[in-house]
Parts: structure tokens; sequence; C-alpha cells
């Protein structure tokens, strides 16, 4: 996870889709009809209505033209995307979320399928009239779980039953979440108790908006509380991307560490087994029942004393020696699975996650990141203590998820810009067997109790997310569904060349030049560079709106993952760090250079785009260079000092940058695009999100006047009721008008197509 923030910190920049936009998105209606298996409702996986909901006659829209033919703007609501795929403990199911758009009504629809392992037409579990997502099967069998927003119940957890007729979805209370022995007789969770009940005060702000009110021990008070409608901040936490303003606390801070409860199958009534000042992460219980291991600080302090070092620690300069030491911060501690005194399993240096039991409760696994900028591995112990081994050696690139199955531990991992599943050699000696591969990427590897059947999704260049089904040692693979298969038969994806060039250093820089929807041998065309964010994100082997886009509007797209990308081991990621616009720059320019001397490149109409750090890029890229004929910039960057106070996430240039803009402050002004601006000659579409707190509105609002005030051809488009994943997870409407802006823009400067004129 991303050190600051609830993120995944290598995470693929085609990826992170439409599930991320349903807490925002999806309407709560209550559920009216759960379609069953087998008492329709459903239909086949190719009824393109059925899972969204499909338009009414009342707001019926024109039927877009039968294929084969270029990607028309509309087609983007017709793409279905397959997450979180799960295989029943017995081998035989595998639920699926399906999430698609529902044009007619602006929002994202999310359901859960079910499809036999053996094959056949999915069948729809969950109602269309609500948001349903993420399914998990209990070890019994006995449910199907999934995550609902449906009115009614308490929490999100919902639950279909599979052992007796039922009807619409349920509440469990006598089947916690958690983790279960083998025996699947009760489960372990963490749980972080209730406040203390306390009197109420009468409050003289009650009646003000949350953010209106004054904080605990501000200063100032709104003279008239019913005439301040404002917001008051006293906290450095106080707005967060995708969440909004967040008020400050009204009490003194208390704090209250998450304790480990275990609750028994069958019965409702929950036992915290631990009481103590530090908090329990992520317990796991050994497949005997008799142990749950846990992380928790690596000195067990109170959680009070913890947080109140890290945030002395905060307001401090940076310093070297201090800053740049190996941590420990957090170590795995076994205690007996009905509490007691906790054990320490083993002093290791760095980050512990995902910790796993072998299946003879013998040995216990993790993913360890021995230091920030080092390479994680998946490391195994003894139960007893000792020191961790590793078991990818020196293998360059990271471990994703990972199961320990009967036959050994297997897991996902990037590999560059494609992904994979692999078993790891258990004595640690030889480097990973990959089982399932090729130029794609795989996701949500689900095993059943067995080990012998295994699940993902998997997309490639050309081919939205579909299910597939292997044995669990690779073999035999099968695709489960055709969710795409009315989309993919009117429109011709384009498809692209893997390239791989030497860059600064003998540096091997992985990218993919897509070809233009109807090229002809023969015949040059325009190529438009795209950049990703992050950095430390990747581009890769997976079907990408965005780059469909430009090619279906008759473009080559050439994307890269420069120096700084995820996917290719730790050092190559945080190699850019402190030169940010250096030699990954140059990585991308070098790219440029390969590509433009094709004879199918016309040179003289290239352009470039990119969002986050690749909006930085493009800025900066517009300040040293008029190769490009235009440029869009989105979400964008151009003073790093501003960033650093206007952001969410100073802690990303604090490490990037080696302290704050005054520790540091001639690296944040010399990286900073505004301080070039009256370089800048080519043509730019800014694109930006109003509720973008991330990289706020300022850095494009610098830019676009100052391009203004030179006479460079600009358009700023501001996004209302939009944050930073506009581009992924934003309304569906103004999410596709972006990418009409996009084909606007490039067709205007690169085809010389006049305005109004790009196909939809
Ligand atoms: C809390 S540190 C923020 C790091 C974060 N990295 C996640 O990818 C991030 O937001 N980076 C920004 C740039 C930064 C504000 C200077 C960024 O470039 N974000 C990218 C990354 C991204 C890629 C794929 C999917 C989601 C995000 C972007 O928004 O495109």
């Amino acid at each position: 996870m991303h050190p600051f923030l609830d993120l995944p910190m290598h995470v693929s920049a085609q990826w992170r889709r439409a599930p991320y936009a349903l807490a925002l998105l999806a309407c709560a209606a209550p559920a009216a009809l759960i379609a069953q298996p087998g008492r329709g409702g459903g239909g086949g996986a190719g009824g393109a209505g059925a899972a969204a909901g499909g338009a009414s006659p009342s707001n019926a829209l024109p039927a877009l033209p039968k294929g084969p033919r270029a990607m028309m703007l509309r087609d983007w609501y017709r793409v279905a995307n397959l997450s979180n795929p799960a295989v029943s403990p017995d081998g035989k199911r595998i639920a699926v979320t399906v999430t698609r758009a529902v044009e007619a009504d602006n929002r994202r629809h999310s359901e859960i399928w079910v499809v036999n392992a053996a094959g056949g037409e999915p069948q729809r579990w969950t109602s269309p009239s609500t948001e349903s997502s993420n399914p998990r099967w209990s070890a019994d069998g006995k449910y199907l779980f999934f995550t609902s927003q449906r009115a009614g119940g308490t929490g999100n957890t919902w639950a279909i039953r599979l052992d007796q007729p039922s009807g619409e979805a349920i509440q469990v209370g006598d089947y916690p979440n958690g983790s279960m022995p083998s025996d699947g007789s009760f489960a372990v969770f963490t749980d972080a108790g209730r406040p203390a009940p306390t009197a109420p005060s009468p409050d003289p702000f009650g009646q003000m908006q949350p953010m209106a009110r004054p904080p605990f021990e501000a200063i100032t008070r709104p003279s008239v509380s019913a005439r301040f409608d404002g917001r008051h901040v006293v906290d450095m936490s106080y707005k967060v991307n995708g969440v909004g303003f967040v008020p400050g606390r009204r009490v003194a801070r208390t704090w209250r560490p998450t304790q480990i409860a275990r609750q028994p199958i069958g019965d409702t009534t929950k036992k915290v087994i631990t009481s103590t000042a530090y908090s329990h992460r992520g317990p796991v219980v050994s497949p005997d029942g008799k142990w749950i291991a846990f992380t928790a600080d690596s000195r067990l302090r109170p959680d009070s004393v913890v947080d109140r070092e890290r945030d002395s620690l905060a307001t401090l300069p940076y310093n070297k020696v201090r800053d740049e030491a190996e941590r420990n911060d957090a170590d795995i501690y076994i205690i007996d699975a009905n509490g007691g005194t906790p054990r320490k399993l083993t002093d290791w240096m760095g980050a512990e996650s995902q910790i796993t039991w072998s299946p003879d409760g013998k040995q216990i696994a993790f993913i360890g990141r021995p230091g920030r900028t080092k390479n994680s591995n998946i490391y195994v112990v003894d139960a007893a203590g000792g020191t961790p081994r590793a078991l990818l050696g020196n293998w360059q690139y990271e471990p994703g998820n990972f199961d320990w199955l009967p036959g050994g531990i297997q897991f996902t991992a990037e590999i560059g810009g494609r992904s994979a599943v692999l078993r790891a050699d258990m004595s640690g000696k030889s480097l990973p067997t990959e089982l399932v591969s090729g130029r794609r990427q795989l996701r949500g590897a689900s095993y059943d109790e067995s080990g012998k059947t295994l699940a993902y999704v998997a997309t490639s260049m050309n081919k939205p997310t579909e299910l597939f089904v292997a044995s669990g040692d690779g073999t035999g693979e099968r695709q489960l569904t055709n969710f795409n298969k009315d989309v993919n038969a009117d429109v011709v994806w384009s498809d692209a060349e893997r390239i791989t060039y030497k860059s600064v250093g003998n540096l091997e820089i992985e990218g993919w030049l897509m070809k233009p929807y109807g090229y002809e041998a023969g015949k040059k065309y325009p190529m438009v560079i795209y950049i990703h964010g992050g950095p430390h994100s990747s581009y890769g082997e997976g079907w990408f709106d965005e780059f469909q886009n430009l090619a279906a509007q008759g473009m080559f797209v050439l994307f890269t993952n420069p120096r700084g990308s995820s996917g290719y081991g730790a050092p190559f990621t945080y190699s850019t760090r402190g030169r940010w616009g250096m030699e990954d720059y140059q990585d991308l320019m070098k790219a440029v250079d390969i590509v433009s001397v094709r004879a199918d490149v016309d040179s003289t109409k290239m352009g470039a785009t990119g969002g986050s750090y690749g909006g930085f890029m493009t800025t900066w890229m517009a300040t040293k260079t008029t190769r490009f004929k235009a440029i869009e910039t989105d979400r964008t960057i151009t003073d790093w000092t501003y960033w650093y106070g206007s952001s969410d996430a100073q802690g990303l240039t604090e490490f990037e940058f080696y302290g704050k803009p005054w520790d540091n402050q001639k690296l944040y002004d010399e990286l900073s695009p505004i301080r070039y601006v009256n370089k800048v000659k080519t043509p730019m579409l800014i694109v930006q999100s109003e509720e973008d707190h991330r990289t706020p509105m300022g850095s494009a609002e610098i830019w676009f006047m100052s391009l203004k005030k030179q006479g460079v051809p600009v358009e700023l488009i501001r996004y209302p009721r939009s944050n930073h994943d506009l581009s992924r997870t934003g309304e569906p409407w103004l999410l596709v008008d972006r990418l009409g802006r996009l084909r606007q823009w490039f067709g205007y400067w690169l085809q010389g197509v006049q305005p109004g004129a790009v196909a939809n």
C-alpha cells in the first residue's frame, strides 16, 4: 500500500477503472428483484442491456451503426469491465463483478454474475436495481457474500443463501467476515470498539454545516453562527481527493487501538480477546485454529505514542541520517487464539504484509519490503520463529498477491507492462516459474479450496476484460465469458506493437506503438505520445479506452514506461528520485526519436498528452521542445511549491524531493515548468477537475493565463463534480466528453479537422 494513502502503490495506469467509481456514483435504490440462477431475470452474458439496465423507450438513444468500424465515443458506454473473480470452495462455480455504464442515466452499474467453471452461460445473481460488487464465498459454501449499500441493513456485507431456496439478499450476523481455521468453526477479525458513551452536551454550533463549525481548540469563532457557512480549518489533512473537505475534530483526540475479536460461525456473539494500547493489524488464524498471527508496532508502543512521535517528526526539516535510515515500524506477532501475551515471530527490518499460514500450520509467509526503495519479496519463516528467508532471491520483479496452496506458493506479478501468475520455488534457490503468462494483464487470481481450479480476469491490448479459468497449475486455460461480444463485433480495436529501446545509462525501456484505425501501408499518420502519472505506475498490455480513442481518430499512439514506472523492480521505480523531468524525460524523447523516423509516422504532426505526473511532464516538455504541434495537459502540476501547499499528498514530494519546499527550495523551483513558461510556443488544451484535491486547479489556471498572455493558443476545460479520477471513474458523460475533446484537439492540430467536424 502507498505509505501516505490507502492506495496500492504499484498500479497499472490503465487498470484502475470502473469499480472505484461505485462509491461515488452508485444509486442506492432498494433491492427490487434478485435474479436467482435458473430463474431467469438475468439472461446470458451476451445480453448487453441486461447487465446495464438498458435505455427505456422514453430515453432511448439513437442506435450506433453496426461494425466493423472505428470506435465511436458512445461505444465507451458499451464496454463491460470484469473484476474480483471468486472461485467457490468446491471449484464448481466462479462469481465475478460486472460493471457497465448506463448511458441514459449517466452512471455506472455493477452486478454479481456467476458462471460454472465447466462452462455455460453466466447468470446474473444480484439485482439490476441496486449496486453489488466484490463477491466471496463462505468457507462452507453456504453463502455468496458481496458488498452492497442496500437500504434497510447495517454495514455493507450482504449474502445470497445457497444451501436452501432463497429470495432476496440477506444480511447474516452469525457468519462473520474474517480469517478462519480449516474447519471453518470461527472467524477472527479486528475490532475498533465503540467510543465511550458521553453525556450529550449542548453544542452552540450544532446547527452549522460540519466544515463551518469551529474545530477543537480553534481560537476563532463565528460572530453569528447562522451567518457563517464557510470552512474553518485547523488540521493539516482537511481535504482528500475523492472525499472532499474533511471537518476537523470537535473534541480532544482519543485513541481506540484495534483489538482482535473472534466469533463462532452460527453464533452472533463476538468475543474481543485482546485489550491493549497498541493496534493489531491483519489477524490470521492458523489452520488448526490454535494461533493468530498479526502485525503490530515493532515495540508494541501505544498508538498514542506512535502517532505523536510521527506527528512531531513530520514537522522537522529533512535530515538525511534520520530520514534515510532503515526503519522497522512493525513486526509479526503470534498470540494464542483465545488471547494472552503475544510472542514476536521475528525482528524483521522493513514492512510486512499479507501474513499467510502454510497449510500444515508450521510456517508463515509474508510479503516483506526491507526498505522503501527496495524490492519486496515473499518471505517464509518457521511459526516457531527464526530468520525469514526470501523465496524470490534477486528476481528483478516484485510479487503482488500470493496464495499458499497445498502444492506451494503461487502469486501474481507485474512483469513490465504484462502480468502473470507464477509459482515460487520453495527452496528460494531458483527464480519463479510462470504458469499463466503472455502479452496481457491478469488480475484477481482466485483458487478453490484444493488449489486445483484457478480463475482470473484478463485483458490484452485489443480485448476488454473477460473471465478465464484454468487448472491450478495454469494449464488448460479457457475463456468463460463474452460480456463484450456485441461491442467487440462492431468495433475494430487497435493492436499495438511492443518495442524496447536503450536509453540514458544503457537502461532498457519498454513501450508500445498502437496503429491507427484503418492503417494502410505506404501512408503517413500523425502520432501522439501518452505519458502516465504516478510517476510510479505503468502502461501495459491491456485494453485502454484512451489509446483506443485516439487510434480510432486515425493516429498512432505511442506509450512507454520511462524510468520511475512501476513493474520493473524498485531500483527502476525509484531511480528518478530528485530527478523528475531529467532522465525520464529523455526516455520519453528517445521513444519519440525512434518512432518519428518510421516511414508511416508523420514527424511533422506529433502531439503529446498525459495526466497528473504525466500532466507535469507535458508542461515540462512544452518548455523544452517545439517538436510537438499540440499538447493536452490533464490534472497538471506546473508549480511544485503551489502543489505542495494545495494538494492532499505532501508526503510524495517530501520523499521524492528530499524535504519540504523550504528544505530544498531550489529543487522545487527548478523542476517547476512555470519557471520556464515564457519558452512555450505549442498550442495546449488544459483539462482540469473542479474538485481535484490531488492536483488542484491553480496549476492549470496559472498555465492557462501565462499562455493567454503570450498569445499561445490555449483552451481550459473545467469539469464540474469531478476529482483527480475523472478520466477513470468520473461521471460517464463528462468522462466521454473529455475523450471527445482529446480527439478534437489533436484532430484539429494534427489532422486539420475543422472545429465541430470530428465524428462522435
Ligand atoms: C499520496 S502520494 C500520491 C501518489 C499518487 N500515486 C498514485 O499513483 C499520485 O496521486 N500521483 C499523482 C502525481 C502526484 C500528485 C504528483 C499522479 O501522477 N497520479 C496518476 C497516477 C495514477 C495512475 C493510475 C491510476 C491512478 C492514478 C494519475 O492520476 O494518473
